[in-house]
């Protein structure tokens, strides 16, 4: 619930498939007082508002879902960008920069002129990338523009350890770091299920071997294509970690996800948007949290940002 006293307001730019998962599940949640839908393609923004009013009778708390314009930004506390283009079956995400780089390129400019001020988070692909792109073309301090990162890989990987070692996923503690695509990687050296680590399962014979955690990352790795494949495109599981992450700012709760981040000397990376775990709260991400990675993770979270901040300075 929103804090008592003051009006929050959240905008999404972009009311698509992802966008409008988003508000449904702030809606839900009752997160904030305000929710703004802004979409090109302003008769389906139009339709969404209607759809989710008309929920309002059975809603746990009020809130006012309205369409809207930039101006309407001027006074959010959150702007949720989720517009641009998904991946086509077998297209990656870094196959989007360009396109939605040009989408990105006039929406911060119209989110800006409205003197917006507060926390943008980035959920379209490539998310590093368009983060970077977002934080450079507002302005804005890079506290202040968050990208969801590998909040959703976390995610799976956390819901897919929870089934292998059939433990509840709140009491698996894992992490996926890196490029929120291909190059991302799972920090295995500090993943732990009630307090018991990785090895120390293989090393007594309980639960999966070796060879079969390997198999679950490639699973959480490339589940976006598998999803894609078979219904064109994935959206109820980043619209739930859209809201857990504007909930962590709004409640001003000091918790740790793993977002898209500006590194700044963090882990021997600089200047580069990407998956990291980072404290967060009401004035953005707090404190980007340093883990002590073994060489082969440091390895592969390095050439990870390489292939980022390549396609960054190629742009
Ligand atoms: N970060 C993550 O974990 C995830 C990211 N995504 C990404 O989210 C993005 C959106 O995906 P979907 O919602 O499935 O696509 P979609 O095609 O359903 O929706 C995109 C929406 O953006 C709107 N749009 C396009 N240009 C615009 C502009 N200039 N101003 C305002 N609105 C504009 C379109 O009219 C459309 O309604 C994609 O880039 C996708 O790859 C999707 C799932 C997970
Ligand atoms: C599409 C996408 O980025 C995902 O589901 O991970």
């Amino acid at each position: 619930m929103p804090k008592a006293g003051k009006t929050s307001r959240i905008v999404v730019v972009g009311t698509g498939a992802v966008g409008s998962s988003f508000a449904y599940a702030c809606f839900i949640k009752g997160l904030c007082h305000e929710l703004i839908l802004i979409d090109a393609n302003e008769e389906k923004a139009k339709g969404d508002a209607m759809d989710l009013n008309h929920g309002l009778p059975f809603a746990g708390s009020a809130m006012t879902i309205r369409t809207g314009d930039y101006s309407d930004c001027e006074d959010a506390d959150i702007v949720v960008l989720t517009a641009g283009a998904n991946q086509a079956p077998g297209e990656t995400r870094l196959d989007l920069v360009e396109k939605n780089t040009r989408i990105f390129e006039s929406i911060i400019d119209s989110v800006m002129k409205s003197g917006f001020n507060g926390i943008f988070i980035v959920a379209t692909n490539p998310v590093d990338v368009l983060s970077y792109v977002t934080w450079k073309y507002s302005g804005l301090p890079s506290e202040r523009v968050i990208g969801s990162g590998t909040i959703l890989d976390t995610a799976r990987f956390r819901y897919l350890l929870g089934q292998a070692y059939q433990v509840d996923t709140r009491n698996v503690h894992a992490y996926i770091i890196g490029e929120h695509g291909d190059t991302e990687l799972p920090v295995w050296s500090l993943t732990d299920i009630g307090r018991r680590s990785i090895d120390q399962y293989l090393a007594e014979g309980k639960g999966p071997s070796k060879q079969e955690l390997d198999d679950l990352f490639v699973q959480v790795r490339d589940a976006a294509y598998h999803i894609i494949q078979a219904k064109g495109a994935t959206f109820y599981g980043i619209g739930m970690g859209l809201v857990r992450l504007t909930q962590a700012l709004l409640e001003d709760e000091n918790s740790i996800h793993t977002v898209s981040c500006l590194a700044r000397g963090e882990y021997g990376l600089k200047d580069v948007y990407i998956g990291l775990p980072a404290i967060l709260n009401q004035d953005g991400v707090r404190e980007v949290v340093e883990l002590r990675l073994n060489e082969e993770e440091t390895r592969k979270l390095h050439h990870s940002a390489d292939v980022i901040s390549q396609v960054i300075r190629r742009g």
